[in-house]
């Protein structure tokens, strides 16, 4: 079969006995990497499961490659050419390194000599040659995950999934698994569906995402689009941006903090949504500011939002908000205030004089050089 016919096309529709229903089209072009983000309960496993043909579609069909999968046609996952990479490495412990990426070559036809001999290249082009003779428990976290990445794509898969192949992993290893796995998809031309948590991974691995919430596609495109454009809450978060929605009015989005009106405006030009027209507001936690309110009271500071409201002294870009909770973050505190939800990233020596406790009330700023304006849908 010709490599161009290689990817994954169709819709795939499975229901549980719980009344989750997934259902999703999926399309990757041969070579193409597709990360899944979604929060959890989604379907991303689900997804991945389905397309792996562990579990039956209830619906919808799809190819890998020329092989279809219907509800009624589930074809031997070899045949389908699909293989998973999981989080943990899940070598056989009892094989060496080299019988490990072996085994696979060999149940595809290869010789013994040329699986041994294909196996020792493969463990060369991920870094760990010369750990051939070893047993997987003899390697480090991060080598084994070479192996079992080395062992997926050495039988050449029509489609590789990877199910948050980095998240076991500590820091500084899982940034040379995903430099290497980067590599070797791209070198291999391997058409892959990742799911991952970190809009990180899905920028430096994936060409273009989609975005799971409720068994569904919420938002889909170049991975740089979705995130700068967030559709959903989960997306805005996911990029680590604040996303605010509210309604247009005068060029400005309006919305409402404890039953006051606030406005935001965006030093953005271009066309505005006309008045009346819900719009999204989005900006990033650093680029928020935070202030102590001038009342410490909530009594006393809802009724200064108010005066100023009445007296038309509200300023643009600043409002009474409630701290909801803080989190220690590099180099400060990430606070999450309410009303409109959204986190702020104050530095550290900000952080030491504000001295921040929950049920606090404060003011936030933003700047309208740093927001965004974009249609909500
Ligand atoms: N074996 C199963 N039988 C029935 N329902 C299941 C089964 N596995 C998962 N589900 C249900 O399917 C839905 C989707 O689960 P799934 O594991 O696909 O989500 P996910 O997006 O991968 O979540 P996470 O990020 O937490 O792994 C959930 O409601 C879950 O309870």
């Amino acid at each position: 079969m010709n490599r161009q016919d290689y990817g994954v096309q169709g819709r795939v529709i499975v229901e549980r006995p719980t009344g989750f229903r997934l259902d999703v089209m999926v399309a990757a072009r041969p070579g193409e990497v597709i990360a899944v983000m979604g929060p959890s309960g989604a379907g991303k496993s689900t997804l991945l499961r389905a397309l792996a043909g562990e579990i039956p579609i209830t619906d919808g069909e799809f190819v890998v490659g020329d092989v279809r999968v219907t509800p009624r046609h589930r074809p031997d996952p070899r045949r389908l050419g699909v293989v998973m990479l999981d989080q943990r490495p899940l070598l056989f412990p009892h094989m060496t390194v080299r019988q490990n990426i072996a085994f696979g070559l060999r149940t595809h036809g290869a010789t013994r000599a040329r699986a041994h001999a294909d196996a020792d290249e493969w463990l060369w082009r991920v870094g760990v040659d010369g750990a051939g003779d070893h047993r997987p428990g003899e390697l480090s976290g991060g080598q084994q995950q070479r192996v079992a990445l080395a062992r997926a794509l050495a039988t050449g898969p029509r489609l590789l999934l990877l199910d948050e192949p980095l998240t076991a992993l500590d820091t500084e290893t899982a940034s040379d698994i995903r430099t290497l796995l980067r590599e070797q998809l791209r070198a291999t031309h391997t058409t892959a569906v990742v799911v991952t948590h970190d809009a990180f991974d899905a920028a430096a691995l994936a060409h273009r995402m989609a975005v799971i919430e409720n068994g569904e596609v919420t938002q889909r495109g170049d991975v740089s689009h979705v995130l700068a454009q967030p559709a959903t809450r989960f997306v805005a978060s996911a990029a680590g941006l604040n996303r605010l929605r509210g309604t247009a009015k005068e060029g400005m989005w309006t919305g409402r903090s404890f039953g006051v009106p606030v406005r935001i405006s965006s030093a953005e030009g271009g066309p505005r949504p006309a008045d009346g027209h819900p719009i999204v507001a989005v900006f990033r936690p650093a680029d928020a500011r935070i202030a102590r309110a001038e009342d410490p009271t909530w009594t006393g500071a809802l009724q200064l939002a108010r005066n100023d409201i009445e007296a038309e002294e509200a300023e643009t870009g600043q409002w009474l908000a409630r701290v909801e909770r803080l989190e220690p973050a590099p180099g400060g505190a990430r606070v999450y205030v309410s009303q409109p939800e959204l986190v702020v990233d104050v530095p550290s020596a900000q952080a030491a004089v504000l001295r921040l406790h929950p049920g606090d009330p404060v003011r936030v700023f933003i700047d309208p050089q740093h927001v965004r304006f974009i249609p909500a849908s």
